[in-house]
């Protein structure tokens, strides 16, 4: 039995989630993983102001309720008094993988002085793996570019779907599987 892939697509921003702008980071992650998936996949999208509590809640929604593979939320990893995206993500997964946070700002600060002022993390809950990106859209390829190699061999290790890449996008990296 086949079952349909989920990605979860967060966006957190007070302005976005009170239309105070458009919010272009969920749009720049569906985009993003349009070009470097290949398995068809259902997204499941939402833009959520910075509140932990709600940020939590989400998350679980998307993991144990939807069942999505992946979530990845942009925004709210900065030192602002309302960036608690790392706090939520931390209150809910069961494995944290601090590796994700150290490439991205390693990769980032390669572009923007301020990419240490991220506390982007990841982690696992259940059978989702939760990824943080920083809330400037711009920051969404610059970071996916860098982890995304490692993601597809995350999810079977979690026992999710497998997933497959575009090679001409993202080579997905499995240990033991020849390269093409
Ligand atoms: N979802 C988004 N869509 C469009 N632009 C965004 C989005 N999130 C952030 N930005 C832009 O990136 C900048 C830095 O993002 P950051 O997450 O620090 O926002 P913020 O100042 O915390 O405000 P907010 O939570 O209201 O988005 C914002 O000031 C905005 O210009
Ligand atoms: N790749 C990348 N990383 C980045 C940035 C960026 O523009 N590109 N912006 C930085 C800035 S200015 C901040 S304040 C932090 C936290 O951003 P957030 O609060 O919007 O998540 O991410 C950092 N990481």
């Amino acid at each position: 039995m086949t079952s349909e892939i989920k990605i979860g697509i967060v966006t957190v921003s007070d302005r976005a989630s009170a239309g105070i702008y458009a919010d272009e980071g969920g749009p720049a992650i569906h985009d993003y993983l349009l070009k470097a998936l290949t398995s068809p996949w259902t997204p499941v999208s939402r833009v959520i102001p910075d509140v932990r509590k709600g940020i939590a809640e989400t998350l679980i929604e998307l993991a144990d309720r939807e069942g999505c593979c992946l979530i990845v939320t942009t925004g709210g990893t900065g030192p602002a008094p309302r960036d608690v995206t790392p706090e939520a993500t931390e209150d809910v997964v069961e494995k944290p993988l601090p590796g994700f946070g150290e490439l991205m700002r390693q990769v980032s600060l390669a572009k923007v002085p301020t990419a240490i002022l991220s506390r982007q993390t990841a982690g696992i809950r259940g059978r989702s793996l939760i990824v943080n990106l920083p809330g400037r859209p711009r920051a969404i390829a610059e970071c996916l570019d860098a982890v995304m190699p490692a993601i597809p061999y995350c999810i079977d290790l979690i026992e999710g779907p497998y997933l497959e890449t575009d090679p001409a996008v993202i080579v997905a990296f499995r240990p033991g599987q020849k390269k093409v």
